[in-house]
């Protein structure tokens, strides 16, 4: 039978009756990345436990030229699911989930280095009776230490077939297809009901486990991971491990205005020298303006961040792949358990520095409902990629770029300020929150501590190069047709006779930015910010082009050609941009965050309020930094 499937055109129905192979193991043991392997796709891979919060599906075919569709799941401890993640990775084995079937075969894959954690799963799993396969994954770490795995005794004992696979080398996963070819065809079977899992105790199994490891597994008396117990010895030191969190964060700012300035001007001079060619090129009119300040003023001026963009995340990318975040985790969790949060929260709480999507989407590794809202709810107040764009803008306008005490660009010490803001308004949030909430206490943080590697620089290289493309996929639809938009609006209708004011004044976005300069005017808003405000809902980094493009169409004739930053630091006042750059700390303007709240908590009311308390939040914060400035004189 598999000779004649191998010969069908992938029809729908063929596609349906591809054997289903499932990805599953505990967190962290290299399921994506051999997923990956198999695959040829780049899902997230990083050296902490819960990175694949998601079922994620691809496909391949062995060198024997069988088909098959394969399942990347979450990581989970154990059937008995704790945590949403854990829930989707239990309902798709069993066969539980809504247009799914059980999977055809399970690749149990472990961590060759911790088995006595890992078969405990497998032994579950085993339970299930469908057909599976062991795959030891990262046999190379354990071969380095020194730890022998005699692979046929565990077949022997575990019935199933064991392969050795390096899930981050070429060819790493090659033994595996051959264990697929083998077992080909596979024969359909249903799991046996998960309560056949429960039958046996958590005793039973542990004995089992150990029994099996005696005859199969020789280790030295040294086999655990010496280096990593070395650098965890200072850096989870209670004095100089929060010294060093707080220095590695610092530097990151500072990383992100130093060392971005020379990419940077390299972008705007291109912008800019492309504008100038245009103008040169076609005659004063319509079209021209639509290029030159709509397209290239806008778009252009977004555009310009790229390089502190790539800065930043290269540090993420850095410290998610050597296995500092989980310390970093325990560092801050008494800290974080001050406010009521759990440890816990810290991942999704740093993925929201990016973007506080996936930050909210990895809120569901937190096992306490409680807890996991309130981290949800706090996540945009960390400061994502996109308002780094407005924050840079402003402190390049505003702050002087010198040196203080000899060390510190004063401009990556109000960066740093700001995002810092961002965190200490979250906690105080969270710890509200709780005392409205109540709670049940705080738990422990559990968490596994990875071995520490090296970042696998093709891993880092690739993450840069996904946040480049997304980037600049955004830069080139979302932010361009709003650009355009804006353009349109503040273009027509053109200015009357005998007007005083430049033309956008009098156009349908100027009106708009008339009319919102009610509400703002108290928290020191000019009808230019007003007229950005609204683009900036569908993605913040749009309100900076969007005052390029305002800006440009505000100015006459021979004054369009001058750069945004000077621009607004002679038209606006300094209580002025402080009272933006407060508002941005907490700017509810975010549709995608919200939509993405209402999913994951499956109720339309948190994302209400969420919107509701940080608009609050940042008409609060921004009128009283605005009067305090005007106080002092600003
Ligand atoms: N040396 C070595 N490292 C590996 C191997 N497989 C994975 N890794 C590393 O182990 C870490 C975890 O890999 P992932 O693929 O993200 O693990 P996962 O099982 O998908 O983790 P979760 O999604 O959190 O459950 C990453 O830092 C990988 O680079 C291997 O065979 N050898
Ligand atoms: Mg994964």
């Amino acid at each position: 039978m598999g000779a004649v499937e191998k010969q069908v055109a992938p029809t729908p129905a063929a596609v349906a009756r591809t054997p289903m192979m499932a990805l599953l193991g505990n967190p962290n043991c290299g399921k994506t990345a051999l997923f990956n392997r198999l695959t040829g796709a780049r899902q997230k891979v990083a050296n902490y436990a819960g990175v694949t919060i998601e079922r994620k599906e691809g496909a391949f075919t062995t060198s024997g030229g069988n088909s098959f569709r394969v399942l990347d799941l979450p990581g989970a401890y154990s059937l008995s699911a704790h945590t949403p993640d854990e829930e989707i990775t239990r309902d798709v084995v069993a066969g539980l989930r809504k247009g799914d079937a059980a999977p055809d075969v399970v690749v149990c894959v472990v961590n060759a280095t911790n088995l006595r954690l890992n078969l405990r799963l497998v032994l579950e799993i085993k339970r299930l009776g469908l057909p599976m396969i062991l795959a030891l994954n990262m046999v190379d770490v354990a071969k380095k230490r020194g730890i022998a795995i005699d692979a046929d005794v565990l077949s022997r004992e575990l019935g199933m077939p064991v392969v050795e696979t390096v899930a981050v080398q070429a060819g790493g996963e090659k033994s595996l297809l051959r264990a697929l070819d083998m077992m080909w065809p596979l024969s359909a079977g249903k799991p046996n009901p998960l309560s056949a899992i429960d039958a046996v105790g958590v005793e039973e199994t542990q004995r089992e486990v150990r029994r099996i490891l005696d005859l199969a597994v020789s280790a030295p008396a040294q086999s655990h991971d010496v280096l990593s117990e070395k650098i965890d010895n200072v850096v989870l030191h209670p004095v100089i491990g929060p010294v060093i969190l707080a220095v590695l964060m610092f530097l990151v700012f500072q990383a992100v205005f130093s060392w971005a300035t020379p990419p940077m001007d390299m972008i705007k001079d291109g912008v800019d020298h492309l504008g100038g060619m245009v103008k040169d090129a076609m005659p004063d009119g319509i079209l021209r303006s639509l290029l030159v300040e709509g397209i290239l003023g806008g778009a252009g001026s977004v555009l310009v961040f790229l390089p502190q963009i790539l800065i930043l995340f290269f540090f993420i990318l850095f410290l998610e792949d050597c296995g500092y975040l989980p310390r970093a985790a325990f560092l801050l969790d008494r800290l974080m358990g001050g406010v009521g949060l759990s440890g816990r929260a810290f991942i999704p709480l740093l993925s929201s520095f990016a973007c506080a999507i996936p930050g909210v989407m990895a809120a569901r590794t937190i096992q306490n409902r409680r807890d996991r809202l309130v981290t949800i709810m706090i996540a945009p107040l960390m400061t994502c990629s996109a308002r780094l764009p407005v924050y840079a803008l402003i402190i390049a306008a505003f702050i002087p770029n010198r040196d203080v005490g000899g060390i510190f660009n004063l401009q990556g010490l109000v960066l740093f300020v700001l995002y810092f803001a961002g965190i200490i308004s979250a906690m105080a949030v969270a710890w509200v929150m709780k005392r409205f909430m109540g709670g049940e206490g705080k738990q422990p943080l559990m968490m596994e501590l990875p071995a520490y590697h090296w970042p696998h620089m093709r891993n880092l290289a690739l993450g840069l190069w996904e946040r480049a493309k997304i980037f600049l996929t955004r830069v080139g639809t979302v932010i361009l047709t709003l650009m355009i938009l804006l353009w349109v609006l503040s273009s027509f209708p053109g200015a009357p006779e005998g007007a005083t004011h430049p033309p956008i004044y009098y156009s349908l976005a100027g009106i708009i930015g008339r009319g919102l300069e009610f509400i703002f005017a108290p928290i020191g808003f000019n009808w230019q910010i007003c007229i950005a405000l609204v683009p900036g809902m569908a993605a913040r980094e749009v309100a900076v082009g969007a005052l390029g493009t305002v800006y440009a169409l505000s100015q006459s004739g021979d004054e369009v050609a001058q750069t945004l930053a000077p621009i607004i630091a002679s038209s606006w006042t300094l209580p002025t941009a402080l009272s933006l750059l407060a508002w941005y700390v907490f700017a509810p303007q975010c549709i995608a965050t919200l939509s993405t709240v209402r999913r994951e908590t499956g109720s339309v009311r948190y994302a209400w309020l969420m919107a509701g308390y940080l608009f609050a939040l940042a008409y609060v914060a921004s009128f009283l930094t605005y009067r305090i400035a005007l106080a002092f004189g600003g």
